[in-house]
């Protein structure tokens, strides 16, 4: 997890905007396009709700999601974390626009994710999310570490790891205003990588996803409640919005949840900005009032938070 060593920023109140893209097709360009008018619109057309300080796409907003588009769609990014590097001169469009989105429109964004290949090994491609600051400067980058490969008879098969590899380390970073932690969708599966990520410091955990019909109902805002009341932290997933005529039919319902379980806000099925209010009084709150996080028993069983290798 990069990042380790500094303390966590004190949690402060913030708004967060998902974008329930919709209009996801084949043509990368026209979904660029569609992407940056909706992030601004998500930050210039706020109506009643305070601008957001930091925005979030949801997962392949880029690219029609599905094991065989991957490796046309996918991009060179070129970023290694700690390494000096400049988004406007990197390879990867995506990143470009991103970067460039975030810096006219001052905004803290998490960029969803792309399909990425590898810049020294061009077999490797990752399902990839990258983070930039209010000045477009490209501060974190998370490749999907657990892959969806589910088998469900009769209702879905899906294979990432067909084209995709795994990532292997765990993201975070900090804004002023918090420490958020990284994960895509099949991500929010595995407590451990929000449990780490809480231990770490963070205190908002956001993963870009797309469900589907099959589990979307039964485990969504299921996995999104228990990944906030285990930890305690804000859990928020953003997703594309539905389309039946896609290949891949996403769940939609965007959504955040506070630490006690919550659900602050649920986007619908369409295309939609939903906007939330972090207040960081309720984590204290909820830590103060259920106090687990003071609890454990680190001598009964082990801390893997601990025990983590990077
Ligand atoms: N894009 C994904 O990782 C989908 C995960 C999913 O639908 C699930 O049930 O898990």
């Amino acid at each position: 997890m990069s990042g380790l060593a500094k303390a966590a920023p004190a949690l402060k109140p913030f708004t967060l905007a998902l974008i329930q893209l919709g209009n996801i097709g084949a043509n990368k360009t026209d979904n660029l396009k569609h992407a940056r008018e909706m992030i601004h619109k998500a930050v210039t057309n706020h109506g009643e709700k305070k601008r957001p300080d930091l925005v979030v796409l949801p997962e392949c907003f880029n690219s029609p999601y599905g094991v065989n588009h991957f490796p046309q769609y996918a991009e060179k990014i070129g970023y290694t974390p700690g390494q000096p590097f400049e988004p406007e001169s990197s390879e990867s469009e995506s990143v470009r626009m991103l970067s460039a989105a975030a810096k006219e429109l001052k905004t803290w964004l998490i960029g969803g994710s792309i399909p990425e290949r590898d810049t020294t090994d061009d077999s490797k491609l990752y399902n990839t999310c990258t983070v930039y600051n209010p000045q477009g400067d490209l501060v974190a980058m998370h490749r999907k570490v657990h892959l969806f490969d589910i088998d469900i008879p009769g209702k879905i098969t899906f294979k990432e790891s067909e084209t995709l590899t795994g990532g292997t380390t765990l993201n975070f970073f900090d804004t002023e205003f918090a420490r958020i932690g990284l994960g895509i969708c099949y991500d929010v599966r595995f407590p451990e990588l929000a449990m780490i990520a809480a231990r770490r410091g963070c205190q908002v955990v956001v993963y870009p996803g797309a469900f589907n019909l099959t589990t979307g109902p039964l485990h969504w805002e299921l996995l999104q409640r228990s990944r906030a009341n285990d930890n305690q932290v804000f859990v928020s997933m953003c997703s594309p919005a539905r389309d039946m005529s896609a290949g891949y039919h996403a769940w939609g319902h965007s959504m955040v949840v506070d630490p006690i379980g919550k659900v602050l806000v649920e986007a619908g099925e369409g295309e939609e900005i939903v906007y939330a209010d972090i207040d960081a009084q309720t984590m204290v709150e909820t830590r103060k009032g259920i106090p687990v996080t003071t609890q454990r028993r680190f001598d009964v069983y082990a801390d893997v938070s601990a025990e983590v290798l990077y």
